[in-house]
């Protein structure tokens, strides 16, 4: 589906991103990871053909076939917001202050030849299918009455407006308080159709991707399946992130979640992983394997 190869980004004579390859396959979801400035957000910007002024990618992208990198702006046009979405970090300054937020999903179909009162009706269903309540009134409200929880679904509903292929999130959470972002960051993983998921954290990455990448000084250090990256790290990198994080390594004590901690084979309440973790069984006892609510390896051997 998605295929990155050898992705170079330049400003000027100074490579920032270097020989970028990573997969992503129908329905996946992949992390990719790195500390401030290793390049993750240029690399999701090369995938959009939204790269600052100045700032020039190179090498091969391809979704589904279709290129990505040193296309012409009108082709990508087409690609971007129908093929592939992107939701950023600060969803007040993507949302136009002076547009009703249903109008405002409503326009990404309508740009993409939509007719214009079947898309203000989709507009709705979409409002409701990000679990905003009440989504015809949503949709008349403008940006400034919601929340920043709220923004950031009606975000996602425009990112999801024309069914695309892959979704792109940018730290999506990183601004909103952790309740919030628990129930965005469940809502992202049930719905995005493929998604490559952007964040400096690692327990975020642990509750929603499959896959992680990670980056370091504009390359990629390591990739694999989150359990086999988390629970081995070979970059020491990738360590020292893990080490930084909230995340324990295996054969520590788990910290106290809500008051308890799970039992082997056990979840917190509402942890993401509880439907979906491949060892919510007696099997956990046998494996350490990551299925924390993005707080901890959930399954886990006592220490001691
Ligand atoms: N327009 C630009 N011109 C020149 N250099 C840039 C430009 N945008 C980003 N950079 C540099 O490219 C490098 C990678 O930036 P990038 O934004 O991709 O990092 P990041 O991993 O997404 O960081 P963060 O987590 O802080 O968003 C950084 O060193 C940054 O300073």
């Amino acid at each position: 589906m998605l295929s990155v190869d050898g992705l170079d980004v330049h400003a000027g004579p100074v490579r920032l991103v270097r020989d970028v390859s990573f997969g992503i396959g129908p329905g996946e979801r992949v992390g990719l990871i790195g500390e401030s400035g290793s390049g993750k957000s240029l690399t999701a910007l090369s995938l959009m053909g939204l790269l600052p002024e100045g700032v020039t990618a190179s090498g091969r992208a391809t979704l589904d076939g279709d290129d990505l990198v040193g296309v012409p702006e009108r082709r990508l046009k087409r690609l971007r917001g129908r093929e592939v979405s992107m939701v950023f970090q600060e969803p007040m300054t993507a949302l136009n202050p002076l547009m009703r937020v249903g109008a405002q999903v409503a326009e990404v179909m309508t740009l993409h030849g939509r007719p214009r009162a079947e898309a203000r009706e989709r507009a709705v269903h979409l409002l409701g299918r990000v679990r905003l309540p009440r989504p015809e009134q949503i949709a008349r409200a403008y940006p400034h009455q919601l929340s920043g929880g709220q923004r950031q679904r009606v975000m996602l509903a425009i990112a999801l407006a024309n069914e695309p292929r892959l979704l792109i999130c940018d730290e999506p959470t990183t601004a909103l308080d952790v309740t919030v972002q628990k129930q965005m960051l469940e809502l992202i993983a049930e719905v995005a159709p493929a998604l490559l998921f952007i964040t400096h954290d690692l327990a975020v990455v642990a509750s929603v991707c499959e896959r992680v990448v990670v980056m370091y000084g504009g390359r990629v250090v390591e990739s694999g399946p989150i359990r086999e990256v988390f629970t081995n790290p070979r970059h020491r990198y990738t360590e020292g992130l893990l080490a930084a994080s909230r995340l324990t390594p295996r054969g520590t004590r788990l910290p106290t979640i809500k008051g308890s901690v799970p039992a082997a084979g056990g979840f917190p309440d509402g942890c993401v992983f509880r439907n979906r973790c491949p060892h919510a069984t007696e099997a956990c006892e046998q494996e350490p394997a990551l299925t924390g609510d993005g707080h901890a390896f959930a399954c886990w051997h006592p220490a001691g």
